[in-house]
């Protein structure tokens, strides 16, 4: 085969250059042009332009389809600073096993304690490829372990946590597209799985500290004994707080909630407070507000609670603090304590130490010898010590969490008070606007009672079961709180001796009722005790007898 004309042409032009002088002629030649030319560049052509140039010509002779032209490496790294988790670390952490599980051959595998599912986790210097829409981005896993890396990421976070990192490379032209949809989308795929396998955590206070353990409560709103209406209201309203942030945000309102739930001992109160957690799938904190030692106590834990929660407060008129002060003055006027002769330090001090909170010391003619005032300077201290003790919070300390510092901390909050005596509270704690909703939960009615006997003997209304519609009637004519039917209910799997022992109690109970009536009207106090069942709604919880039959 003949070669081309212009070969024949390049490679005579190159037979003439025969000996090594002629070579390096040309060598110098181009050389000097070079340096022309570039000087030529960097004169006359602004740096922008020039790095345009090169960049091209750079993607002219080195682009491959499907490489990337310039790589960009974000390192993702557990902490930002010191004591502060990075998010978006935990994200990919999650993200990227559950996505590769299936692909690689290498991964570390475990079952956490506490969860139901097996977790992947990948092993360092572990890539994965992974695709946003039209995208290729690369993941990798990297676990410091040179000694100088160690060192230095080690002593700047303090936790061996910080040694592991991702970084997600990928090419320079999808730099927008990355930051802005590839990592929330990450961040919302965390969220979605999350949610999904999320254990409620109630929190409770100790030493100072909330300590979490699992929440189990099976109460629904579906299993709920209540007006109808009203569990239709509640529902209504969660839902329209959890789809308003943009509204709260408009108005300039904190995003949070205040219920107060009230009612006798035994009509759901816990019951329902657990149905809202359950419908929320918000942690709890229980707050006990007799351990609370101070304001500064108060306001630590409600700082510490963290958004999406719901701060529980359970029988809020078992603490003083709470009461309508015009009525405590008229229960408990203050003792008043006479000092004259102020012997040693120690009987001064054992003086002071039993007087009684809510006390009048009084000290008189103090001004008499130098001794005595100098005593009376101890005496102030030792009462200013012992007061400080006793006063644990005020309430104008705790409605002002309620108000303010509560509201400036974190979104997406709740809070709920029960009571069993609303008349007790404060007037100040329960006006309009201080708790956005009042529920009052009350004895089992009809619609109450078909709820139970659906729960607890799957009866579902009088073409069930002949009883249903007699008990209803005695139930429009008595006071039974749901806890008691509900006690009734399970005495017996068997529907028939169920509900006739119910028939049988309410009966019993509406008797009872109307002696009780006859008895008062004839001037004595009546006596429920021959009900058999005892409620002391006075006591806290924790301190009530069980309702015995
Ligand atoms: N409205 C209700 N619907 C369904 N079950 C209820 C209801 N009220 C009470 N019960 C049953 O009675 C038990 C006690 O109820 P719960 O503790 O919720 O009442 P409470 O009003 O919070 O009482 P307390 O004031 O004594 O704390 C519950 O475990 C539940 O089985």
């Amino acid at each position: 085969m003949r070669p081309s004309l212009s070969l024949q042409r390049f490679t005579s032009s190159f037979s003439n250059i025969q000996s090594a002088s002629s070579w390096f002629e040309v060598y110098a030649a181009f050389s000097t042009s070079m340096i022309l030319l570039r000087t030529a560049v960097n004169d006359f052509l602004p740096p922008a332009i020039r790095s345009f140039i090169i960049s091209n010509i750079k993607s002219l002779f080195f682009h491959r389809p499907g490489q990337f032209s310039q790589i960009i490496s974000l390192q993702i790294n557990g902490y930002w600073e010191v004591g502060q988790k990075n998010e978006l670390y935990e994200a990919v952490k999650d993200y990227m096993p559950a996505k590769i599980c299936h692909e690689y051959n290498t991964l570390r595998i475990g079952k956490l304690q506490g969860k139901e599912n097996i977790a992947f986790a990948v092993t360092s210097g572990q890539k994965f490829e992974d695709a946003f829409e039209d995208m290729k981005v690369t993941w990798t896993f990297n676990s410091v372990t040179s000694q100088e890396n160690v060192k230095t990421i080690g002593n700047i976070y303090g936790n061996n946590y910080e040694k592991n990192m991702f970084v997600l490379s990928f090419d320079e032209k999808h730099r927008d597209k990355v930051l802005e949809s590839s990592i929330p989308y990450v961040l919302n795929t965390y969220k979605a799985m999350k949610e999904g396998e999320k254990v409620l955590k109630i929190h409770t206070r100790t030493g100072g500290a909330w300590t979490p353990s699992e929440l189990r409560h099976p109460s629904t709103f579906e299993k709920l004994a209540m007006d109808p209406e009203l569990k239709q209201a509640i529902i209504d309203d969660l839902n329209r707080f959890l789809r308003r942030k943009e509204f709260y945000k408009r108005v300039g309102k904190a995003w949070k909630r205040g219920y107060l739930i009230y009612g006798p001992p035994g009509t759901g109160k816990s019951s329902l407070m657990a149905a809202m957690v359950n419908y929320l799938n918000f942690d709890v904190y229980d707050l006990q507000l007799s351990h609370v030692q101070s304001c500064l106590d108060l306001e630590i834990a409600v700082r510490t609670t963290t958004n999406r929660s719901i701060l529980v407060i359970e029988d809020i008129d078992c603490i003083e603090e709470t009461h309508d002060r015009s009525k405590l003055q008229l229960i408990s006027q203050p003792s008043y304590y006479k000092l004259s002769s102020i012997g040693c330090d120690s009987q001064l001090m054992s003086a002071v130490r039993t007087t009684s909170n809510r006390s009048i010391l009084v000290i008189e003619d103090i001004d008499c010898n130098e001794e005595t005032q100098k005593r009376s300077t101890q005496v102030e201290d030792q009462m200013l010590q012992f007061s400080k003790k006793s006063v644990k919070f005020t309430l104008s300390g705790l409605l002002n969490y309620i108000d303010g510092l509560w509201s400036s901390c974190g979104e997406e909050r709740i809070i709920i008070f029960t009571t069993n005596h609303i008349d007790k509270l404060d007037p100040a704690l329960i006006r309009p606007g201080r708790m956005d909703m009042h529920i009052n939960l009350s004895y089992c009615k009809a619609q109450g009672f078909k709820t139970l006997a659906s729960n607890y003997l799957g009866i579902h209304g009088s073409h069930d079961h002949p009883l249903v519609k007699e008990i209803e009637g005695l139930l429009e004519k008595t006071e039974v709180t749901p806890a008691v039917v509900a006690e009734e209910l399970m005495k017996n799997e068997n529907a028939d001796i169920s509900l006739g022992g119910l028939v049988n109690f309410l009966k019993r109970k509406k008797m009872a009722g109307e002696h009780d009536m006859k008895v008062v009207g004839e001037g004595q106090e009546g006596k429920g005790d021959d009900l058999q069942v005892k409620e002391d709604a006075n006591l806290p919880k924790s301190k009530r007898p069980k309702i015995v039959e």
